[in-house]
Formats: C-alpha cells, sequence, structure tokens
C-alpha cells in the first residue's frame, strides 16, 4: 500500500486509529476456545466489528509465536483474512526485527512475500545495514523503533551522545538511508511531550504510536503535538479495545471502545 493510500483511507473513515491484535488464550471468552482455531475466530470477529472505525491492525508476532506452530497459523489466518476482504487496510507486523544485511532480508520476505503484510516493525540498534534490506521492498513499509513507550526508553534512547539525545541521532541517520521514505518510526503515546522535538526531524514521517489505553498514554496530547500535514499518525490501542469484554459481546464491546477513539480523532482531522 502507498502513503496516499493511507492517507486517502484516513479521511474516508476520519479515523487514524491502529488495533492491536495482541491475542492470550487465557484473556479471550471462553466460548470461542471450543472453535478449531480461537485465536483466529477472535480476530475474525474483532476486525469484522471494527473495521470500519480503524485503518490498520497490528498483530504483535509474539502473541502468536507463543503457541508455536498453530500460532503461526493462526497469525496467516488472520493477515489472509485482512488482505482478502478489507484490502484497504493497512497491516503492520510488530515484530521489531533486524539483524545483519542477509538475515534481514529473510525477515522482509517472510513479513513482506510471504505473508503479504504492508508493513513490519525493526529496531535500529544494528544500524544502515540492518535496516535498509527492509527498505528495499517497493510499496512496503519499515517501522522504526525510534522512542519507545515502555519506562526503559530512558535507559538509552533519552541518553545523550555527544550533545544530542540517542533518539534524535537514530532518527536523523535514518533519513540519508537509501530509499527512506519506506521510512515510519515508533513513538510511544507516553511520551506526548517529545513529539515537537521528533517533528523537527521528521515533519512528514507517519509515526505508529502505541500506548494509549492500557499504557495511560493520552491521545489528545499526541494529536496536538504530533499531527503532521498528512496527518501523520496512527495511533496504536491493543487491549484497551479487544479486551473491552470477555464475554459473548465482546466484539460489540470492542467496537463501542473503537468509537470513542474514532471520535476522538476525527475532532482533530
Ligand atoms: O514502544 C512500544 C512499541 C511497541 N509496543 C507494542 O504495542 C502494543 C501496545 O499494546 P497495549 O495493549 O495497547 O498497551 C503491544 O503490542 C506492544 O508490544 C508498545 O507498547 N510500545
Amino acid at each position: 500500500m502507498t502513503t496516499q493510500e493511507l492517507v486517502a483511507q484516513i479521511r474516508k473513515k476520519k479515523s487514524f486509529l491502529c488495533i492491536g491484535l495482541d491475542v492470550d488464550l487465557d484473556k479471550i471468552p471462553a466460548h470461542l476456545l471450543k472453535e478449531e482455531d480461537p485465536i483466529f475466530a477472535f480476530n475474525k470477529a474483532i476486525i469484522d466489528a471494527t473495521q470500519h472505525l480503524c485503518v490498520a491492525y497490528k498483530p504483535n508476532t509474539a502473541f502468536y509465536e507463543a503457541y508455536g506452530l498453530k500460532g503461526w497459523k493462526s497469525l496467516e489466518k488472520t493477515i489472509y483474512y485482512l488482505n482478502e476482504n478489507y484490502p484497504e487496510i493497512f497491516t503492520i507486523a510488530d515484530a521489531k526485527r533486524g539483524d545483519i544485511g542477509n538475515t534481514s532480508t529473510m525477515y522482509a520476505k517472510a513479513f513482506f512475500e510471504d505473508l503479504a503484510f504492508d508493513s513490519v516493525t525493526v529496531a535500529p540498534y544494528m544500524g544502515k545495514d540492518s535496516v535498509e534490506p527492509f527498505l528495499a521492498f517497493e510499496n512496503k513499509h519499515t517501522i522504526m523503533l525510534a522512542l519507545t513507550s515502555n519506562e526503559g526508553a530512558f535507559d538509552f534512547q533519552t541518553k545523550k551522545v555527544g550533545n544530542r539525545e540517542f533518539y534524535k541521532t537514530v532518527l536523523e541517520t535514518s533519513k540519508n538511508w537509501k530509499n527512506s521514505t519506506n521510512l515510519m518510526y515508533v513513538v510511544g503515546a507516553t511520551k506526548a511531550t517529545y513529539f515537537t522535538e521528533i517533528r523537527k526531524i521528521v515533519p512528514n514521517s507517519f509515526l505508529l504510536v502505541p500506548g494509549v489505553g492500557a499504557q495511560g498514554g493520552n491521545l489528545k496530547d499526541v494529536c496536538k503535538y504530533g499531527l503532521s500535514e498528512n496527518v501523520g499518525l496512527l495511533i496504536n490501542s491493543s487491549r484497551g479495545i479487544i479486551y473491552a469484554s470477555n464475554e459473548v459481546d465482546f466484539a460489540e464491546k470492542a467496537a463501542e471502545k473503537a468509537k470513542e477513539l474514532q471520535q476522538e480523532m476525527e475532532a482533530f482531522l
């Protein structure tokens, strides 16, 4: 998917909501456990109930890998279901990959070719040659960790290297990489006060923003400081939406939560 297509979808749906599909079998409604593939059954119901309110879905691969081969199968079924039924939706494999060049190419093939995701998250720690293999894929997007939502972000990311915070160096340096127009960045909603500085470095890049909902990030502050001319934000909520209820009405309740966020977003568009 191109960035223009993503922006057009945001304008049409008046939403820049991304729903995280972080499925935990201990948290889903008990009646689904009787299904042949409970994870896929859960995802399908959530997707069908919320697809008109969001522009992206983000399965975090950890929640699938934890269940071995079965979990990977559920992930595959979920992405195929999305691509077949809702091809306008932007898909994110939250896998946080990145390795030496030839290994990164194989990671990129796994998520962009085999599973046909529109994007994948990567870690910047191994540098240019670990990220450029992902950037080589046309109309695919590489979402690099910049300033994460967790407390540990202060361990390295905000520390000064020379006279500049490390996350700023990551952002600035990555702009010079080959095919850097295919880059987006992860910035946590819990770091809303940093968005002004981040926008000085990457004024038009899309930012994937996790941390609204369960982690306490503030949507209004993120919008106030983070919105760009082409919107430039994908705000993610996972647990806050998908576990709104663990009864038979779970999909309906998830849609209600998604609608609340969509309406807050509409006010900014
Ligand atoms: O900085 C980061 C990067 C990734 N995540 C991931 O996003 C979701 C957030 O889930 P919630 O339930 O809405 O808190 C999850 O998959 C994280 O691994 C993040 O939170 N922060």
